[in-house]
């Protein structure tokens, strides 16, 4: 592996102040600010730094990992049956408020009819009969929420179940391995340059190495969204700039996998983990934001445009450089409604520029030459 070759470059704007892609001075007080938080960061993927990489099926877990996966863990248990350890099928809850298929519990009660027993298998505490068994809809509101944080809990399933398996290199096999038994921490740091915007990808590497880190602490892919205690805004928007195979598409997939299994950024309350490479297949269409996120999440078609304006979202677009859609952020199509249907580019610019949902959080990968399709203007000025 050779040092310094994986030059890669980041940058984040604020959550208060989504960023704007012009050079147009402060705006008068009083109205929402459209200037950028030019909070330039580089990221140096340097598997040499501390660890070196390890590519290898060794079965230690990365560093840094707090927990491994044994059993079911609490988010699984939300939308699992206690009985089956599946997801909830045709979910019934005790008068206790455990969920079960009811399939699930209707057996369990009939093998224990004979000591006439019907306490929950789960607490013990003896239910009412099956007839008083509460499917979700027949639930108070307080239920209603609670089917919401199920839906949220089976996306957080299936993003891990995506995520925690990944091919190594060019491994034509087609085998697959634990991410966490392979991923290494990559060095990022935070720092700044003007020129890698406009810079070829071979000139990019030639920069990459003596451009001044503003933090000199690394940051692990899972802190992106985290400021440094001396950056007054949080960060809204996040570019990760690095040269082909440095790692992005791991980095999103360990983010990802690490807030599926609740370890991490566990503010987010929805991942919406998308590639350019799947939104090329729809760049001729029309679709609202929400109809977006059900084709490409199925489990996410409970969720509603007003739960989705209540939640935290983080949008993760992996690979800019596989894109055929052509972002146009002079465009002034300003949309707003998550439900207003329009081209997948226009749904992306207005997501970046914070029309649409100003509090999700993006995050956009990107090889260094196809970086400036977001506009060096937005990145340049400040
Ligand atoms: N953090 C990591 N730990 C262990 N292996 C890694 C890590 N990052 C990357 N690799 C190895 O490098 C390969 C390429 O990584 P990845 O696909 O994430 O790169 P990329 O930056 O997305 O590349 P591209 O620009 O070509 O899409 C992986 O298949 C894996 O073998």
């Amino acid at each position: 592996m050779e040092e310094e070759e994986e030059g890669a470059e980041r940058s984040r704007w604020s959550q208060e102040e989504p960023p704007c892609f012009s050079s147009d001075p402060e705006p008068p007080k009083g109205q929402r600010s459209q200037s950028p938080v030019t909070c330039y960061l580089s990221m140096r993927s340097d598997w040499s730094h501390e660890q070196p990489p390890c590519f290898s099926s060794d079965p230690e877990p990365s560093k840094g990992r707090k927990r491994k996966r044994s059993g079911v863990c609490e988010e699984e248990q939300l939308s699992c049956c206690a009985l089956c350890q599946d997801v909830l099928k045709d979910p019934v809850s005790t008068s206790c408020g455990h969920w079960f298929c009811r399939q699930c519990i209707s057996s369990y009660w009939d093998q224990s009819a004979s000591s006439g027993d019907s306490s929950c298998p789960q607490c013990g505490e003896r239910s009412r009969s099956r007839a008083g068994l509460q499917t979700a809809s027949q639930s108070s509101c307080v239920q209603t929420d609670v089917g919401l944080q199920e839906v949220l809990d089976e996306h957080k399933i299936s993003l891990r179940r995506r995520c925690e398996r990944v091919t190594e290199g060019s491994d034509e096999t087609g085998s697959r391995t634990l991410l966490n038994t392979i991923y290494t921490e990559l060095y990022i740091t935070e720092g700044q340059s003007e020129e890698v915007h406009t810079q070829h990808e071979v000139r990019q590497l030639e920069t990459a190495s003596k451009m001044d880190a503003l933090h000199d602490a690394p940051i692990r892919c899972q802190d992106i969204f985290k400021a440094f205690p001396d950056q007054q805004r949080p960060i809204r928007v996040v570019l990760t700039n690095g040269v082909a195979g440095v790692g992005k598409t791991f980095s999103v997939q360990k983010f990802t996998l690490d807030w599926a299994e609740g370890l991490e950024n566990q503010h987010v309350s929805v991942v919406v983990l998308l590639s350019f490479r799947e939104l090329n297949l729809i760049r001729d269409e029309q679709y609202s934001l929400l109809e977006l996120l059900h084709v490409f999440h199925p489990t996410l078609q409970k969720v509603t445009a007003e739960k989705l304006a209540v939640s935290q979202l983080l949008f993760i677009f992996d690979g800019l450089d596989e894109s055929r859609l052509s972002l146009d952020f002079t465009n002034r199509k300003l949309l707003s409604d998550v439900t207003q249907k329009s081209s997948v580019s226009q749904l992306l610019t207005n997501l970046i520029q914070g029309n649409l949902l100003p509090s999700a959080l993006v995050w956009i990968t990107s090889r260094p030459a196809a970086a400036n399709q977001i506009p060096p203007t937005c990145v340049l000025t400040g």
